[in-house]
């Protein structure tokens, strides 16, 4: 089974509107709302994948309830932490130039107890393939705390990406952004092995448009999709996770698990909503990734 944890939910928001400009006043043509944060996100994926798949995930008050009901209503077998705080809200804004917005809140304090039952959760569970995701809230512990002996995939920023790689997870999946910013190097290659050498035994960086970077134990690839498409990018790197988790579970090759990773990036990008997937551009791009091997691999 693969369990994925999200400590910091989120009940998404997603407004669409004709432009958006600082200091203006907008009126939404479109709002809708469903449960998210990252690993609920890939949960959703996989399940539409038909992949045995459980969340780990916290809710509390109001917005927690409606986050346990669309999970409940999607289908999406869940243990569900109970938090006193309000579970937050993230604010997406598709504007119709195309461009993607994000307000994301912090997200309740949890207390030292509620971290434990996460943590226990999860241990609980005993997973296959453990899937960390998304920011940490505060009085949160560590993501390293989390990980055990499975494979495991964590896809988090800042302090709590450097903290995890304690943990020695299977994969991190950055962004050339999140990655510049905690090794403060530009070239994404070096980067990656900077986190290598911290702990990662592999890392996947996603270069937007480009495509996908994995730098691994056993070579350097990158795959690039077929066609650069527009749509609403929120959750395209969710849907990389969940192609990662998916190839970590059947122990399939690098080359493999970047062609699924980048179709289904693709089919995120077209779908209304975070956790959505095009299924049919699923299937045909993943004939038409181009996966090369890059030369100047470093696999020290
Ligand atoms: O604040 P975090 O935890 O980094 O990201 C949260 C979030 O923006 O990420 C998902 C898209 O990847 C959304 O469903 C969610 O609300």
């Amino acid at each position: 089974m693969i369990v994925t944890v999200t400590p910091n939910t989120a009940l998404d928001v997603t407004y669409t509107v004709d432009g958006l400009r600082p200091g203006g006043v907008h009126r939404a043509r479109e709002v809708r709302h469903r449960a998210g944060g990252k690993g609920v996100n890939v949960a959703r994926v996989l399940r539409t994948l038909g992949a045995d798949v459980h969340a780990i995930l916290t809710a509390g008050g109001a917005t927690g309830a409606l986050v346990e009901s669309d999970l409940v209503a999607a289908g999406i077998p869940a243990d569900v932490v109970p938090i006193g705080g309000e579970t937050r809200r993230t604010t997406t804004v598709l504007a119709d130039d195309g461009s993607v917005t994000l307000l994301n809140e912090p997200g309740p304090r949890l207390t030292g107890n509620e971290w434990q039952t996460l943590a226990a959760a999860v241990r609980s569970r005993k997973p296959d393939v453990l899937v960390c995701s998304g920011s940490l809230p505060p009085g949160a512990g560590g993501y390293a705390g989390l990980l055990g002996d499975a494979p495991s995939i964590l896809d988090t920023s800042g302090e709590a990406l450097i903290a995890g790689l304690a943990g020695k997870p299977s994969v991190v999946k950055p962004n050339a952004d999140e990655l510049r910013e905690v090794t403060g190097l530009r070239d994404p290659v070096a980067a990656a092995n900077e986190l290598r050498k911290a702990g990662a035994a592999a890392v996947v960086v996603s270069l937007g448009p480009e495509g996908l970077l994995a730098v691994t134990g056993s070579g350097t690839w990158h795959a690039a999709p077929s066609t650069v498409l527009t749509g609403n990018t929120t959750g395209a790197g969710d849907a990389v996770v969940a192609a990662l988790a998916l190839g970590l579970s059947r122990a399939e090759s690098w080359p493999d698990i970047l062609r699924r990773a980048v179709a289904l990036s693709g089919a995120a990008v077209l779908g209304p909503l975070a956790g959505d997937v095009d299924l049919a551009h699923y299937q045909v791009e993943q004939g038409l990734v181009a996966v090369r091997a890059r030369p100047d691999q470093d696999t020290t």
